[in-house]
């Protein structure tokens, strides 16, 4: 087990953000967080890897330097203005305090299909390819475990299908992968185990497969809509 999290609970405003949720992230899987807008995926993430502290409940880690092998691509993404992609990239491994050479930073770029834009300013790359550089500066200081919310959203099909093919390469290498996606296609091709949250709740966890049989659906899709109908009638 990478990351054990037992009955966390977040409050924000009096309200219940997470609730007592028990979650876990497994070494070398591909782990796909699912639930719709606002079910508190992203808190829950937040809170797996320390970037935000639970108001009650534990979370246990393999390692105690576990920041160091976590690399973490977040909605929002944090350039440095004026700043080329290389030069981002580079900055980024520094946090870490990782020195990488230019040819290193160049084979990074090229794996997250950015080597044409290496030396253009990160700010005038487009969105598709500053999610990219946002990935690559996650996988900078070459992690354990990669953490990406929502890396495809709003990308064109390649752009989507390039992130997926980056996704199943880093799980060659050896990573484990944690995603969210409000892509059921996606999450089927690339999940091997998937959590679905509906307000703060853990209402479905188990490999695509599992999950289909045990609610009887034919697809994520159709898992999806069935258990985030709890929401509405809520
Ligand atoms: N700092 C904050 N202040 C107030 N409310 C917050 C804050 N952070 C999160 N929330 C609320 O917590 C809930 C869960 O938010 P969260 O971002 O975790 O959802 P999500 O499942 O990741 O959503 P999405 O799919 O839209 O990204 C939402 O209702 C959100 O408005």
């Amino acid at each position: 087990m990478y990351i054990q999290a037992k009955e966390i609970e977040k409050r924000i405003n009096g309200r219940i953000i997470i609730n007592k949720m028990d979650i876990a992230i497994r070494q070398q899987e591909i782990l796909a967080i699912i639930g719709p807008n606002g079910a508190g995926k992203t808190t829950a993430l937040e809170l797996l890897l320390g970037l935000q502290t639970a108001d009650s409940g534990k979370v246990h880690y393999w390692s105690d330097d576990y920041k160091k092998h976590l690399g973490v691509q977040l909605q929002s993404v944090p350039f440095f203005p004026g700043l080329s992609a290389i030069e981002n990239l580079k900055l980024f491994a520094a946090f870490y305090k990782q020195v990488i050479a230019t040819n290193e930073a160049l084979a990074m770029l090229n794996k997250c299909g950015l080597r044409d834009s290496a030396y253009t300013e990160a700010g005038k790359l487009s969105g598709g390819q500053q999610k990219r550089l946002a990935i690559a500066a996650a996988l900078a200081h070459q992690p354990e475990l990669l953490v990406l919310d929502e890396p495809s959203a709003a990308l064109d099909p390649r752009a989507r299908q390039d992130i997926h093919q980056l996704i199943q390469l880093l799980h060659n290498e050896g990573n484990t992968v944690v995603f969210t996606s409000h892509d059921m296609d996606e999450v089927q091709r690339l999940a091997h185990r998937i959590i679905m949250v509906v307000q703060g709740d853990i209402v479905a966890q188990g490999t695509p497969e599992e999950l289909c049989r045990e609610h009887r659906v034919a697809s994520l899709e159709h898992l999806y809509l069935k258990l985030s109908a709890k929401e509405e009638t809520a």
